[in-house]
């Protein structure tokens, strides 16, 4: 333990998790560690709400999980009840939403962020060549957005930097050429203090096996503001989003609400581990989370910042998530040696080396542990 941890009001949380001690786990940002209650919560899902109540589990919970997930998720992204679906991959929810986004625009163009993570990148090329507009990859700081401009799709933060965009500044930039924004919170959901609703965020997606520690493929989100929901027409109409599944109408009629960027089934075994996994936050605040993830990557960027070869990649100032990024040459064969000492990052081609950091959870010894590793290795 370090001093820091000593004082850390966060230190508890650790307690929550199901963690080995001797492993120093910094890829938080890929795959969350799973809370504790998890195990047994899907435990209980199988054996008494499947095994017991068979069907009548659907009108017990399981239908409306979607909304009852994604209203505790809005918490952690400042949108208030009934607008946040749970459901499908983030890949499939960027679908929706930038399909919803250009529908029926007499614009030219969807812009998109040249460095994205590439599921955005695809996924908008396939939604341009549905619809006719043009894909434009664009930096976020030369954005050169016009009233050609119908949707900007961006990662609020970087995936290979952890650079973090000002979400206020682009959100009302996009809006002052009549555009709409769809903001990726993949690797801010759950770390960073998000306002959707203040900022009048258009639409947002994101996934919850990241920070938010869902589990593996755990179900991704997508919200909708309450004012824009009656004009949101998304492209995936299944009948889970129907305004009433169960009259098996033949034609199809979207939910007035939140229910109607649902497409199918969801996925009861994940949706509730992520149902159990989200009450770790119960008492937790952002604002605590966001100042520890800042010390934690401070902390271990003093320590990494000078070894040889290494370049820091991710920026300096406030406008970073919670992760730090090492370029070198060796990268991959670094990480590899990492992990054999069990230091848990990833590495990201060509010649990144990750660290996340997740402040529920993780240490300043984490960070001096995974330093001193590095140092020794180099
Ligand atoms: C920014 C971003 N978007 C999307 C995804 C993934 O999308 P999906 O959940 O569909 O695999 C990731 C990570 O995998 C990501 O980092
Ligand atoms: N989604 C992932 C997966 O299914 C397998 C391995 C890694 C991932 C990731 O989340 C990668 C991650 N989005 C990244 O930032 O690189």
């Amino acid at each position: 333990m370090t001093d820091l941890d000593a004082v850390d009001p966060l230190a508890p949380v650790r307690e929550l998790f199901d963690l080995d001690d001797d492993v120093v786990y910094l890829d938080g940002n890929s795959l969350g560690a799973p809370p504790r209650a998890v195990a047994d919560r899907v435990q209980e899902v199988v054996r008494q709400q499947w095994g017991r109540r068979l069907i009548r589990s659907w009108s017990e919970g399981w239908w409306e999980a979607p909304q009852r997930v994604g209203d505790k998720v809005g918490r952690l992204v400042g949108a208030a009840p009934g607008q946040v679906a749970v459901g499908d991959s983030t890949s499939v929810n960027i679908f929706k939403a930038l399909m919803a986004a250009v529908k029926g625009t007499d614009r030219a163009e969807i812009v998109v962020d040249a460095g994205t993570f590439p599921t955005d990148g695809y996924i908008a090329r396939s939604v341009a060549e549905l619809t006719g507009l043009e894909l434009r990859p664009a930096l976020p700081d030369s954005l050169e957005l016009t009233e050609r401009t119908a949707v900007v799709l961006l990662n609020h933060v970087d995936y290979r930097t952890g650079r973090m965009l000002d979400m206020a500044a682009v959100t009302e930039q996009v809006h002052a050429v009549g555009a709409r924004v769809v903001w990726d919170l993949c690797h801010s959901a759950g770390v960073l203090p998000i306002e959707l609703d203040a900022l009048g965020v258009d639409l947002a997606v994101g996934c919850t096996y990241k920070f938010l520690n869902g589990g593996p493929g755990a179900p991704a989100f997508l919200y909708v503001p309450a004012a824009a929901q009656a004009t949101f027409e998304q492209p995936l109409t299944g009948w889970t989003g129907h305004r009433a599944p169960f009259a098996m109408d033949e034609g199809f009629t979207p939910d007035p609400g939140i229910a109607r960027a649902r497409v199918g089934t969801p996925d009861i075994l994940s949706m509730l581990a992520l149902d159990v996994a989200l009450d770790v936050w119960d008492g937790v605040s952002l604002t605590d989370v966001r100042t520890k993830g800042l010390k934690l990557t401070a902390y271990f960027r003093s320590l990494v910042e000078d070894l040889p070869g290494v370049e820091v990649i991710t920026p300096d100032d406030e406008w970073r998530g919670h992760q730090i990024s090492l370029r070198h040459p060796d990268a991959a064969a670094l990480m590899d040696k990492l992990i054999g000492r069990n230091v848990i990052g990833d590495h990201r081609p060509p010649d990144v080396l990750r660290f996340g950091f997740a402040p529920l959870y993780n240490r300043y010894s984490d960070a001096r542990r995974a330093a001193e590793a590095l140092a020794e290795i180099l």
